[in-house]
């Protein structure tokens, strides 16, 4: 368990986050903030000012296109359409916070391994080492035919590029060895060549012939993170990521989970990383309001958005299923792991099709933490304790006005719970989330 709660602000590049129409909520401001630097600059300010460890950008790519085989609704009601890239925001964030740590999504299906570590390194080495990477391997059927493919790859052989891939990685990053760079002004030589270790990777699905395209950072590479929650997206997980991300539907849901971790670490032999768990807080001056506005936010959501965005997560067409009856585990090649979370609920009867589509539509399944500040701060400690996680990846509804009211009202409950952080304990995004 954490010293202290970790907290990461979860954002999309899109006229959403993870609520089916929150553009169309009075006073939010994403469709401005799309065409806006400044109201992206003021967000980071704003989550600096409340001591989070990161902003982390999930991603998109392509276009929901499952559900009745189109992507129209997806279109219809700009749910993540369009997506716009996460990347090229991390560098202008970098410029207007200092400790902030900034972390996007990329797939390793979109992009070469060389590319990613350059791009995401580059900002790594510009911000002082704060930048993490969600390691995805894209299970989005969109995204495949954006980039010329018919259909997602196989699941697992997804995980077995993915692998692959990340050898790339770790060898472009220790390829600058200790001492290599000499910036010898005087005799004109930059860096000593017998320390650059040249990378010459030929693999099933990668091949690469280079030396490592951009220094180390002040925390040596990105942060890895990484969400997948099937036997093999456990495996993936635990391999290469100092911190696992994981949507679960209630507080059994992530016990569940938690063993299921510890059990694949131990089974690999290697420690489990630590668990950031998706949340959405709903607050309220009281409990009342606090019912009222989730209320708000269900009324406006069409159940075919909902629904097209279910159908793109879990890769499967729900039209035409009856969607007052339990929903029922189906083969998948996207996200087994959350199929299966949303299948098998713990602690409660099963979910019909049409209230998964509905949490779906709200948060992607992210449990709601509803009530006054108080409440929401008891909340997230009880579900911290119970579990041992690192903390919580929090997705908010209104923006800008969901994530400034956390800040003032419930950060400082639980500072001083002394439960969370009163000043960042270091520079980079690796030591403020107590890895380095
Ligand atoms: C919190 C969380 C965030 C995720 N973010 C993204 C994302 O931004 N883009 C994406 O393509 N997949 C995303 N995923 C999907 C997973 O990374 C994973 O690819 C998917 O769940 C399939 O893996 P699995 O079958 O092993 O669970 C996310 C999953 C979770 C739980």
């Amino acid at each position: 368990m954490s010293k202290k709660i970790h907290l990461i602000s979860f954002q999309i590049h899109s006229p959403i986050n993870h609520t089916v129409l929150s553009w169309a909520a009075p006073g939010d401001n994403r469709l401005e903030a799309m065409a806006d630097l400044k109201k992206w600059q003021d967000l980071a300010r704003t989550l600096e000012r409340g001591m989070f460890d990161g902003l982390f950008f999930a991603d998109t790519p392509g276009v929901f296109d499952r559900y009745r085989d189109s992507h129209e609704d997806a279109v219809k009601y700009g749910v993540c359409w369009p997506s716009h890239d996460p990347v090229v925001l991390l560098s202008a964030l970098a410029a207007s916070t200092t400790h902030l740590g900034l972390a996007a999504t990329m797939s390793t299906t979109s992009y070469k391994p060389w590319s990613i570590v350059r791009q995401l390194s580059t900002v790594d080495y510009l911000s002082g080492g704060r930048v993490g990477w969600n390691i995805v391997t894209g299970h989005l059927r969109g995204e495949h035919r954006a980039i010329g493919y018919k259909d997602v790859m196989e699941h697992d052989r997804r995980y077995d590029a993915a692998d692959e891939f990340m050898e790339v990685c770790y060898a472009l990053w220790d390829s600058i060895g200790e001492g290599a760079i000499l910036a010898d002004r005087e005799n004109g030589v930059y860096a000593d060549p017998s320390k650059v270790k040249f990378v010459d990777y030929h693999g099933e699905f990668f091949n690469c012939e280079t030396v490592g395209p951009v220094l180390p950072s002040a925390q040596g590479r990105p942060v890895l993170f990484q969400a997948g929650t099937s036997g093999r997206g456990l495996k993936f997980g635990i391999e290469h990521g100092d911190v696992v991300f994981s949507i679960q539907p209630n507080l059994p849901g992530m016990m569940r989970y938690m063993g299921q971790l510890r059990d694949a670490a131990a089974e690999i032999g290697q420690p489990a990383p630590g668990v950031v768990f998706g949340i959405q807080p709903i607050l309220g001056g009281t409990e009342e309001e606090a019912k009222r506005n989730l209320d708000e936010l269900i009324e406006r959501m069409p159940l075919d958005a909902c629904l097209a965005r279910l159908s793109g997560t879990m890769g499967v067409d729900f039209a035409g299923i009856d969607l007052d009856k339990p929903m029922q585990e189906q083969k998948t090649n996207a996200s087994q792991g959350l199929m299966k979370a949303f299948t098998s609920v713990l602690g409660d009867r099963p979910f019909t099709l049409r209230e998964v589509a509905q949490k779906w539509g709200l948060s992607v399944g992210m449990p709601q933490l509803v009530g006054t500040p108080e409440q929401v701060a008891d909340q997230m400690e009880h579900i911290w304790r119970e579990t041992g996680c690192h903390g919580f990846n929090m997705t908010p509804n209104v923006m800008p006005t969901s994530i400034e009211t956390f800040v003032d009202e419930v950060v400082p409950i639980l500072q001083k719970r002394g439960i969370y952080r009163t000043e960042y304990e270091g520079t980079t995004f690796r030591e403020n989330l107590e890895l380095a």
